[in-house]
């Protein structure tokens, strides 16, 4: 599945292309395709499925062929929160954070169902691969030099204006 997603962060204009693969063994092929230059990488894991946390580790070193790590943000996701007890939630978030922490990603613990935390998800990939877009233009036109000033205008209240995002599949 793909898709167009349009953020405005500091002002400024800003699209993230989404690849969402599909996770039977069947396309695994396919995906890989997907993975290469890719920015971000977001691996999604159900938090009531103890296999699934561990499935990502496969995941990840199979998005990683295709980029070079320095070069990409990654993302940890739990996902279907709204299925597990708080006690449970708090069992499998310890395995979770072990795993985010060995893969250096950033854990996101969100529910399609629900929307928790589906828009500041989004938001916070937004605001990483724009800064990191942003540093890689200014490296590519060599003006990152001591003494320069970059001038980004807008207010930190703006930074996160966004059009409204589609509603997850399971919701509708
Ligand atoms: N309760 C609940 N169900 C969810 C949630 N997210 C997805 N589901 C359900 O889980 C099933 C699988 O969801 P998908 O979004 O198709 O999962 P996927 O990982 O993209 O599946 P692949 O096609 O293998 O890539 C569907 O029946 C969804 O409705 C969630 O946050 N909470």
């Amino acid at each position: 599945d793909f898709e167009m997603e349009r953020f405005e962060v500091l002002g400024v204009p800003f699209s993230l292309q989404l690849w969402d693969t599909a996770g039977q063994e069947r396309f695994k092929c396919i995906a890989s395709t997907y993975y290469r230059g890719a920015q971000a990488i977001v691996i999604v894991f159900d938090v009531n499925d103890v296999a699934s946390l561990e499935h990502t580790r496969q995941w990840l070193a199979d998005a990683l062929k295709e980029n070079d790590p320095s070069n990409v943000i990654l993302f940890l996701v739990g996902s279907k929160k709204d299925l597990s007890t708080p006690a449970q939630y708090s069992l499998m978030e310890k395995d979770a954070l072990k795993v985010a922490q060995e893969m250096r990603a950033e854990y996101w613990a969100v529910s399609s169902l629900t929307g928790e935390n589906v828009r500041d998800f989004f938001f916070r990939v937004a605001a990483l691969t724009f800064e990191s877009s942003v540093l890689a233009e200014l490296e590519r036109s060599s003006a990152r030099r001591i003494g320069d000033t970059v001038r980004i205008s807008g207010n930190e209240s703006e930074l996160y204006l966004s059009a409204p995002r589609k509603k997850p599949k399971c919701c509708q």
